[in-house]
């Protein structure tokens, strides 16, 4: 005779939610597993839907953890901002291992409905353009593609109106080494961030006397980590698109390559990176 299945019941796993919060209750998966429309009967489509999908839930948290990383250093609470920078890190580390799964589409599978997608282009993505803008890549002309939702437009023009995360911890450093801020550039809330002569020269300072300086070295190495897996991130992008478009126009009507390669030689932190050169 066969013995009956287990039952975790019997030792006292709960089965019975119709009065209690249950796990789809909390998650609320009702509603997040009922957003997936693909337009076409493309098998791959329903790939394509939930990697960027997925993307922009890490996205969400990333937004939260910068957000709440730079209220954490206005507020002198370092340690609990490089916390959430290692998070950042590695929430960057998991997008980047995610390409592997959209690796599987080749070009035949994105051609069934690639024309499905109409105008539409992750060259939109709000939360992206706002971890850019968050980072100090700052660009008003990527403001316009956003003008259609009035409240997704008014809260990226409002984080161009403050200075980035990188300016505060620039405000920061100049502090920490010289007492003051006086000698501190002014933020150019206008464009993205530029080398600074008078920043690199101040971080050179830390990495030139780390014990002394072992807190804003910790945060220096901390952005440069998260800047080294944003960079991968941009890099599994453009290789994917090359791989599954080749050198087409993209949906959002860039060059699409060419544009995303340009988009490579972007130096979000490049005060820290360019002073390795000078230790
Ligand atoms: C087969 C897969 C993909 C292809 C062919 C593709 C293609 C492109 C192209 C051509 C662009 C340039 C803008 C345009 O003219 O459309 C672009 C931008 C963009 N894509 Fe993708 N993409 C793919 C997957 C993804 C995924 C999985 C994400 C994750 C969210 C993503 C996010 C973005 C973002 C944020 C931009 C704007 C980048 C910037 O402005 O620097 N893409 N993509
Ligand atoms: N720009 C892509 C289309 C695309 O990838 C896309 C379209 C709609 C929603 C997200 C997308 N992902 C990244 O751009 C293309 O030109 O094929």
């Amino acid at each position: 005779m066969t013995k009956p299945p287990y039952d975790p019941g019997a030792e006292g796993a709960r089965m019975g939610f119709a009065d209690a919060m249950s796990y789809g209750d909390y998650l609320h998966l009702d509603g997040v597993l009922a957003q997936q429309h693909p337009l076409s009967d493309a098998h791959d489509e329903m790939l394509f839907i939930i990697q960027h999908q997925t993307s922009e839930l890490w996205m969400k948290l990333a937004l939260h953890e910068l957000q709440a990383a730079r209220s954490a250093l206005c507020a002198g609470q370092t340690p609990a901002m490089f916390k959430m920078l290692a998070r950042v890190s590695r929430i960057f580390e998991q997008l980047n291992s995610a390409w592997d799964v959209l690796r599987t589409m080749t070009p035949a599978d994105y051609t069934r409905f690639r024309a499905a997608l109409g105008p539409s282009s992750g060259f939109q993505s709000h939360q992206y353009r706002m971890i850019e803008f968050i980072l100090g890549n700052r660009n008003p002309n990527m403001l316009r593609p956003h003008e259609h939702v009035p409240e997704q437009h008014a809260l990226l023009r409002a984080e161009l109106a403050q200075p980035s995360f990188y300016d505060e911890v620039n405000r920061y450093l100049f502090q920490a080494l010289d007492g003051h801020t006086d000698h501190l550039p002014p933020p150019d809330l206008t464009a993205p961030h530029a080398l600074n002569p008078d920043i690199q020269a101040r971080w050179l300072q830390v990495y030139a006397d780390t014990d002394t300086h072992w807190t804003l070295y910790e945060l220096a190495e901390k952005l440069v980590d998260l800047e080294d897996y944003f960079r991968r991130w941009r890099f599994n992008h453009v290789t994917t698109v090359e791989r599954v478009i080749g050198f087409k126009r993209g949906t959002g009507g860039t060059a699409g390559v060419d544009y995303l390669r340009r988009m490579l030689s972007v130096e979000l932190f490049p005060e820290l990176w360019t002073l390795r050169g000078d230790l």
